[in-house]
C-alpha cells in the first residue's frame, strides 16, 4: 500500500487513501508511533463518495477519533489534487460536516492551500481556570483558549488538567502587532504539537471578538511558520504551506 507523509506547518500526518471505509484505530496506532513506526501527529484515509470529491478518516495518534483537523485538511486537500482524487477547488466530508479547500499553488512536493473551516461556535466564554480566563469554543473540534502577556507562559500540567476537565484540545495565545502567536496541547496527540490548525483558528476568533486583531492576519504556531487566517462572511479560512516529505510503499504486517 502506498503511504504518504505530510507536514503541514509541523503538524504531521501519514495519509493514503482507500475503497473501503473500516476501523483503522489498530493501524493508527503503529503507523503514528514515533518510535515504531513512520512517526505522526495523525492518520488521514481518503475514501470515495458520492456526493462531495472524497470522504476522510481522521485518527490522532493514540487511535482516537476526531471529528476535523485544520491543518490535516490542508494536506488532504494536495494529497487529493496529486493524485488526481479531486480538483483544485474541492469539497470533502468530515466529522465536523464538508470542508471546502483550494490549492492555490503547487507541485508534487509542496503547495499552498486554503481551507474553508466550520462555522466557529461559542461554548462558553465564562471560564475561570488558575485565576485565568478561558473560552471554550468549537472550530471543528473543541478548543479552549486563554490570552497572556507572553506563549512562554507555557505550563504543560494546567494544560494537560484542562484538556482532560473538558475533553478539549488546549491553546494559550498573545498578540504579537497585528498577528498572534499560538501553541497548542493537543488532545489525542497528548502533546503540545507544532501547530494545530482549528486550534489557531479558535484564537483568532477570540481575538477577533474581543477586538485584538482585524479580520485578516498572519498567525506563528511553535513551528514558526506562517499561517494566514481571515475572517469572510460565512467562516474562517485558513492558508499555508504543506510538504509532502515522502511516500513509501507499506506491507501491514498487523
Ligand atoms: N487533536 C484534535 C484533532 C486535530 C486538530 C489539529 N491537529 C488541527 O490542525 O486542527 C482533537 O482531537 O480534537
Amino acid at each position: 500500500m502506498k503511504i504518504a507523509k505530510y507536514s503541514a506547518s509541523g503538524n504531521d500526518f501519514v495519509m493514503f487513501h482507500a475503497d473501503i471505509k473500516e476501523d483503522r484505530t489498530e493501524l493508527t496506532k503503529i503507523l503514528c508511533h514515533r518510535q515504531h513506526g513512520i512517526g505522526a501527529d495523525g492518520l488521514v484515509v481518503l475514501l470515495p463518495s458520492d456526493k462531495y470529491d472524497f470522504e476522510w478518516q481522521f485518527y490522532n495518534s493514540d487511535g482516537s477519533h476526531a471529528d476535523m483537523c485544520g491543518n490535516a485538511s490542508r494536506a488532504a486537500a494536495h494529497y487529493a489534487f496529486i493524485n488526481k482524487l479531486a480538483p483544485k477547488e474541492m469539497s470533502f466530508l468530515t466529522g465536523a460536516g464538508v470542508i471546502k479547500a483550494r490549492v492555490e499553488e503547487s507541485d508534487e512536493k509542496s503547495g499552498i492551500v486554503l481551507s474553508e473551516l466550520t462555522p466557529p461556535i461559542i461554548i462558553d466564554k465564562e471560564i475561570t481556570f488558575n485565576g485565568r480566563s478561558w473560552w471554550h469554543l468549537n472550530t471543528g473540534v473543541p478548543h479552549l483558549v486563554n490570552f497572556r502577556e507572553s506563549v512562554e507562559e507555557f505550563d504543560i500540567e494546567e494544560l494537560r488538567e484542562l484538556r482532560y476537565k473538558y475533553d478539549a484540545n488546549v491553546n494559550i495565545a498573545c498578540v504579537d502587532g497585528e498577528n498572534l502567536r499560538v501553541r497548542t496541547y493537543e488532545r489525542g496527540v497528548e502533546d503540545e504539537t507544532l501547530a494545530c490548525g482549528t486550534g489557531m483558528a479558535a484564537c483568532f476568533y477570540r481575538a477577533l471578538q474581543e477586538g485584538l486583531v482585524g479580520n485578516n492576519i498572519e498567525v506563528y504556531p511553535t513551528s514558526g511558520e506562517t499561517l494566514y487566517l481571515g475572517m469572510n462572511d460565512r467562516t474562517i479560512t485558513f492558508k499555508g504551506l504543506v510538504k509532502n516529505t515522502f511516500i513509501t510503499e507499506w506491507e501491514t504486517t498487523i
